[in-house]
């Protein structure tokens, strides 16, 4: 994930609370001025951070009760704080399927405008929109070279020109071709220039004039820190900047400080930027953000995005099986590509709870790459193997199905196994929740008795957010205590496929302790 040193600065600090015996004064104050000297390394303005730090100790020194958990207060305050600061107070544009959404961007040369629109449309056309592209950039030799070969990569439509100078005719032939072949998304490439200066302003507002863009991206270069401030503003002024996206924040110690900037700007962050590869990008809410930030996951980001790319039916069949405690290979393989459709595995671990910091420790190991081999693994299976109609596991010629697989798929024999024994573990998994009727999921009407329970009695909720924790789900994340419970049961309105917890080895989720939960709660 993005702004990685900063992360483990706020974690490491805040896991003091707990490991330095009680939260006395001393070790909030230690803790207060260590996440403050971490977001100042992160090129946060002094005085936003002196702001935020006399926030935080206010908030918890008004509490005089010496019951409430001190640690659990401390990192609800830093939370609050960081996603106040960068929420950004305007809401940005919206796009319509019914529509051809123009987008225009426009940025400084060398901001990464070319790059993101590839991360954009990639991330849009995974999601099954008609995305399309024009390079208007007719200054920089090679742009249009650039984006053609990002757009054939994509398999999504371009268009531009080798001859043609003026910037506003190729825009408006581009964007009136695309209208008529009823393309949802047109993604506009403009110019960049060394510094803002006049000439790129006036290319801008003319292009802009020309197309009508229904939203103008911002890209910048989030490696300037709080000097991002003037050159957000500048643009700002100039053309109507609908939204912001910041890039190059991979492990750049100024990103915490470029955030805040764009966020003071009142313009609305639509995405993040972390690295040169489309996959290398993330949409930004606040919320999510900081929760993975600080190592809680991102439920709710992970449930959106999930349901997003999902492909209902599959999806409806996988939850059925495992309502009966059942989990086939196809299964299997409908998590894999809805999964894979969200990006890249290590992004998608860090939404889960409990497993951000397991994506941050993979580092350089290359789970995009294992997952990979075993989708064409799972595409060398024959159908009655993916249904388990055969059960390959104890087929009597299971060695002989291993290596016909692995021929089929060029990989290993052992690649192959390795598939098995997770698929074996997992299944195994599902099998006992489906038993236990907890994979059947819990409806609408049974969380509404389960909150108004959990707000009667407190033991309850003590109990629930327990039991949170040991799922790695935190209890304070922004998610109330009935939507985690589902994300902790997984399965329940088609949620987290409970599998996630397997992947790499994470912990069993604690069955007994669900069970006796959930009949504590009359079910
Ligand atoms: N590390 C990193 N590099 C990036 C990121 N986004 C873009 N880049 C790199 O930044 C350089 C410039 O990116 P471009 O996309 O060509 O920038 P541009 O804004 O289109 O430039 P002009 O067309 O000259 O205005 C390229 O080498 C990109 O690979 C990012 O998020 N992280």
């Amino acid at each position: 994930m993005v702004l990685l040193e900063l992360g483990r600065s706020l974690r490491a600090s805040l896991n003091k609370l707990s490991t330095i015996g009680g939260a006395s004064e001393e070790v909030i104050a230690q803790v207060l001025n260590e996440i403050s000297r971490a977001l100042i390394e992160s090129d946060v303005s002094v005085s936003l951070v002196k702001q935020m730090k006399d926030k935080i100790a206010a908030k918890i020194s008004l509490t005089s009760d010496s019951h409430v958990n001190k640690k659990k207060l401390v990192q609800k305050a830093v939370q609050d704080e960081l996603v106040t600061m960068l929420s950004p107070k305007t809401k940005p544009y919206n796009m319509s399927r019914k529509k051809t959404n123009v987008i225009m961007f426009v940025g400084l040369q060398g901001a990464g405008k070319t790059t993101t629109i590839a991360k954009f449309a990639g991330y849009y056309a995974r999601k099954g929109w008609k995305v399309s592209m024009v390079c208007c950039d007719s200054f920089r030799a090679g742009a249009f070279d650039q984006l053609k070969q990002n757009a054939t990569k994509l398999r999504v439509p371009f268009y531009g020109s080798y001859t043609e100078a003026d910037p506003v005719v190729i825009a408006e032939k581009g964007v009136a071709q695309f209208r008529k072949e009823k393309y949802e998304i047109v993604l506009i490439d403009t110019s960049g220039r060394h510094r803002q200066e006049t000439g790129l302003f006036e290319e801008m507002q003319e292009i802009s004039a020309a197309v009508d863009p229904d939203n103008t991206v911002f890209v910048m270069d989030g490696t300037q820190g709080q000097a991002v401030y003037d050159q957000a503003m500048g643009f700002h002024d100039a053309v109507d900047v609908g939204s912001v996206i910041v890039t190059k924040l991979d492990g750049h110690a100024k990103g915490g400080g470029a955030l805040s900037a764009v966020a003071a700007t009142s313009s609305p962050i639509i995405f993040l930027g972390s690295g040169e590869k489309f996959d290398d990008f993330e949409p930004f809410n606040a919320k999510s953000f900081v929760a993975k930030l600080l190592g809680f996951g991102d439920m709710r980001g992970f449930m959106d995005e999930l349901e997003s790319v999902k492909d209902k039916d599959a999806e409806k069949r996988v939850q059925a099986n495992m309502a009966k405690g059942k989990f086939t290979f196809r299964d299997l393989y409908t998590k894999f590509e809805s999964m894979s459709k969200m990006g890249s595995l290590s992004k998608v671990m860090g939404m889960m709870p409990g497993m951000s910091g397991m994506a941050n420790m993979m580092g350089g190991m290359n789970m995009d790459e294992k997952f990979k081999t075993w989708k064409f693994i799972l595409d060398s299976f024959s159908d009655d193997e993916l249904d388990g109609k055969v059960d390959i596991h104890t087929a009597p010629d299971r060695q002989k199905r291993i290596e016909r697989i692995a021929r089929g798929s060029g990989s290993h024999p052992a690649q192959v196994e390795g598939l098995l024994q997770q698929h074996k573990m997992w299944a195994g998994m599902v099998s006992k929740m489906g038993k236990s009727g907890l994979m059947g999921g819990v409806d609408n009407k049974q969380m509404k008795h389960v909150q108004e329970q959990m707000k009667r009695n407190p033991a309850m909720r003590a109990k629930a957010e327990e039991m949170a924790r040991k799922q790695g789900i935190n209890p304070d994340g922004g998610l109330d205590m009935a939507s985690m419970m589902q994300g902790a049961l997984g399965g329940g309105g088609g949620g987290m496929p409970d599998m996630a917890r397997g992947v790499g080895g994470g912990g069993q989720p604690d069955f007994a302790a669900l069970n006796q939960m959930m009949q504590n709660m009359g079910r």
